[in-house]
């Protein structure tokens, strides 16, 4: 997603993970409305979206419809199956009729905890645009990977994976987030640089293998351990273009500042 200028519009979602029941959802949800309002953010400029649990998605629907809330929403998983007798499995076109804009797509949480591979990433992602949404594919790689200094091409390895026999239009509506499994949820967050260094390989990947124009276009975020002091580095990068956040998307003042790291950097009242 871009501006009237064509630069790409930076996206903060918060991924919930498995936190937050409905009720406090709406709490949350709500709060983080507030105060983003009171500061006069600006969500043309940069984008703020919540990934909530199944359990909440109705409700959080109904506080930002009922309320004309900018903040956007979506699921953390999605079944590669259409409907029928897949207990548990929720359909994309579930997701779609509530509303989600998006959906996390190879989270290394999946991949670890549920066993996900390549292919069921990539099938995911088809039956998420088939139904309208925005999937959000994660790449990134565990400590042993980036001890040998192969992270480069293990996240580019997942990258193609995950995009195999996606057309160059469908490439272009993706959001991408790196997430480096050794700097999930442990404090550790990687460098600026690091993070640089594996999102502008992502963005040539796709320049060779899909078009120059899609590659410009595609928005990739960085995820692990992001906070409000260490989102604006981050986001200075040049081709970082948001955060996919998680624990600190509980907290309403970390997030809405991580949301705001462009006023906060100008001094902007915290
Ligand atoms: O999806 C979010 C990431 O896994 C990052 O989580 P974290 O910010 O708690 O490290």
């Amino acid at each position: 997603m871009a501006d009237s200028t064509g630069a790409r519009t930076p996206l903060m979602a918060g991924n919930w993970k498995m936190n937050i029941n409905h009720v406090e959802a709406v709490h949350l949800v709500q709060k983080l409305s507030w105060t983003l309002q009171d500061k006069k953010h600006d969500f043309e400029r940069v984008e703020v979206a919540v990934l909530p649990p199944f359990t909440d998605l109705r409700s959080v629907q109904t506080l930002v419809d009922g309320d004309r809330m900018k903040i956007r929403y979506g699921a953390q998983d999605v079944s590669k199956y259409d409907a029928g007798a897949y207990t548990g499995e929720i359909s994309a076109a579930m997701l779609a009729k509530l509303g989600c804009t998006y959906v996390l797509t190879g989270h290394s949480e999946r991949r670890q905890y549920h066993h996900e591979d390549d292919a069921l990433v990539n099938a995911k992602t088809v039956k998420a645009l088939e139904a309208g949404l925005t999937p959000i594919v994660c790449v990134g790689e565990g400590l042993e990977i980036r001890k040998a200094d192969g992270h480069v091409d293990h996240c580019l390895g997942q990258l193609d994976a995950a995009l195999a026999g996606l057309k160059p239009d469908d490439v272009r509506k993706l959001v991408i987030a790196y997430e480096p499994v050794w700097a999930i949820g442990t404090g550790e967050v990687a460098t600026p640089e690091d993070a640089q260094e594996v999102i502008a390989a992502i963005r040539s990947r796709i320049e060779e293998t899909i078009s120059p124009s899609v590659a410009d276009s595609v928005r990739i975020l960085y995820g692990g351990s992001v906070k409000m002091a260490s989102a604006g580095g981050i986001m200075a990068q040049p081709d970082v273009d948001g955060c996919l956040v998680g624990g600190a998307s509980l907290q309403v003042d970390e997030f809405a500042g991580i949301c705001r790291y462009l006023d906060l950097q100008l001094g902007y009242s915290s």
